[in-house]
């Protein structure tokens, strides 16, 4: 583990210091959005947003492309990359971004982990690839699998198992085919006299493979007994088992799809085996770790694999760089340093740091720049409340309230500077796509938001109120003259507002030209009575006189 150390921030000339705290709270999903009918946040009925989008300090601030080190202006916004801007300061080359470089400048192929593959691939092994089929550019791209199928082929890699996991969050909700279609032919057109190419199994990633911050490991079990196993409902094909499954529950969308394995004369066509290798083609790193764990930990005991084959696995990426998972990785990730966590830490300021598990790892280690560590034990403190193991659609006030009820304790309790939360409901129940859910989403959250900012009046603090991405901002686009729900991310801005209950100071916007949430963390500087890092984007907020 590598030591995490910045120099001590500097003081603001001419601010006085205050006695509550600063408390940023991140809605999570929650973008300004036409302001219509199809705009889930404008639809609910949220009496404290309303006026809060009215304030004087409330900027706009873009969320989405290059504002946060995607690739273009046509990527929307997600939770990594909005998190990491938000606790850097800065923007950063992302997964996607950076798998993209890696590929076209073929560095990828010369590095040791190919070369072992590539070894193992010509000593009879399989290479297996895991992943999110899709162009969601979320978690994956396809076309980056698209490339490693190529350069097997260039590389005289004589058989393939691709272990496709279904994507209908980050994209249409039953569009599978879409990606699943092409690649069986792609795979198809590979194999030759001498070439296998296959897709072995899959399933939806929220039912397989894709847990994240161990919400619930049956989620990997269930991947690891299809991808390596070879159990599961069996199909002759992938695209079969698509089918299958939609005539069989007409309400069946992609990301619930139970898991499939694909069969040849009664068997699995593509088990995992002694001398294989698997790659996880997925970029992003939090429903990438514990998959990654199975593979690579001889003390396991999440559940029981039953059969541990003599594998080399490797990630696209490195998924954490605290706790190096997985050890073995393609691409080099994003080098995010000097965060904002480790200014406050050095500059000795006691924080917090609260969500409930399926964002849990949002506000810590995507917030420190993918590590899941503590900065500094002493001054830190991170808490998670237990989601609910089921679809939002059916609690959609998730557990708001008790994250509120969490930070009311921390903001009373004087123990802290500097408090961050996360509510989870505007993006997990946008990606169910049902309205009426999303509508009583969004009103959980401002009701609770309520409860945060009357804590922090009661304590003379200051409160940001500001969001990662859009999500619930759109909830359904048309598509021939009818209603499709749309339960993917979206390319709006996101509200940044400061709410200051204690006036000792006087702050007005700087008015920086195209503010995007990096330029949030310097602003959180500034708030607290501190210069921002040189090399931080500039603060949203100035003090005045
Ligand atoms: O659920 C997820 O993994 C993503 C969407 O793919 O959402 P978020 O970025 O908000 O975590
Ligand atoms: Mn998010
Ligand atoms: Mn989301």
């Amino acid at each position: 583990m590598t030591k995490r150390q910045s120099p001590p921030l500097a003081p603001l000339a001419g601010f006085r210091q205050y006695e509550g705290p600063l408390v940023t709270v991140v809605m999570d999903g929650i973008g300004i959005g036409s302001r219509d009918e199809q705009d889930g946040v404008f639809m609910a009925n949220t009496e404290l947003l309303d006026t809060l989008f009215k304030e004087q300090l409330m900027v706009a601030v873009k969320a989405h492309g290059l504002a946060v080190g995607l690739p273009s202006d046509k990527d929307m916004g997600n939770s990594e990359v909005g998190h990491n801007a938000l606790g850097a300061g800065r923007v950063f080359s992302q997964g996607a971004k950076l798998v993209n470089e890696a590929l076209e400048s073929k560095e990828v192929f010369n590095g040791e982990v190919w070369q072992e593959l590539k070894k193992r691939g010509h000593g009879g092994g399989t290479v297996h690839f895991i992943g999110l089929v899709s162009d969601g550019n979320v978690h994956s791209h396809i076309d980056q699998l698209y490339r490693l199928l190529d350069q097997c082929v260039a590389d005289g890699i004589e058989r393939v198992r691709v272990h496709a996991l279904l994507d209908g969050r980050d994209v249409e909700q039953k569009s599978a085919l879409d990606y699943i279609e092409p690649l069986e032919r792609k795979l198809a057109k590979c194999c030759g006299e001498s070439f296998d190419y296959r897709i072995a199994s899959g399933g939806g990633r929220m039912v397989t493979t894709m847990d994240r911050y161990n919400a619930n490991w049956s989620v990997v079990e269930r991947g690891w007994k299809a991808h390596v196993l070879g159990e599961g409902r069996s199909f002759v094909s992938a695209s079969e088992a698509v089918r299958t499954y939609y005539a069989e529950d007409p309400a069946m969308t992609d990301q619930y799809m139970p898991s499939f394995v694909v069969i040849k004369d009664d068997k699995p066509v593509g088990t995992m085996e002694d001398g294989d290798s698997a790659v996880f083609f997925n970029f992003r790193g939090d429903r990438a770790i514990e998959i990654s764990r199975a593979f690579d930990e001889t003390d396991f005991n999440e559940f029981d694999r039953k059969r541990v084959p003599e594998l080399f696995y490797a990630g696209m990426m490195q998924y954490d760089g605290d706790a190096l998972i997985p050890k073995k990785f393609l691409v080099q990730p994003p080098a995010i340093n000097a965060t904002l966590g480790e200014y406050l830490c050095a500059t000795g300021i006691t924080s917090y740091a609260v969500s409930e598990t399926q964002k849990f790892g949002h506000v810590t280690y995507f917030w420190n720049g993918n590590r899941s560590g503590y900065i500094d034990r002493d001054l830190e403190r991170y808490e998670e409340v237990a989601s609910d193991r089921i679809t939002f659609d059916l609690k959609p006030w998730m557990k708001a309230g008790e994250i509120a009820d969490k930070v009311v304790e921390a903001i009373e309790s004087g123990r802290y500077k500097f408090i961050r939360l996360n509510f989870a409901n505007g993006d997990m129940v946008g990606h169910t796509g049902v309205e009426q859910a999303v509508r009583v989403g969004v009103e959980c959250v401002d009701i609770s938001l309520g409860r945060v900012l009357g804590a922090v009046k009661k304590a003379r603090g200051i409160a940001v109120v500001t969001a990662d991405h859009g999500n619930a901002d759109c909830m359904w686009t048309e598509k021939n003259g009818k209603r499709v729900p749309m339960v993917a991310h979206t390319l709006n801005p996101v509200p940044f507002i400061v709410k200051d209950y204690n006036g000792a100071n006087n702050f007005r916007l700087t008015g920086v030209a195209d503010p995007g949430l990096a330029n949030v963390a310097a602003t959180l500087c500034v708030l607290l009575g501190y210069q921002p890092p040189e090399d931080y984007f500039p603060p949203l907020v100035e003090l005045v006189g």
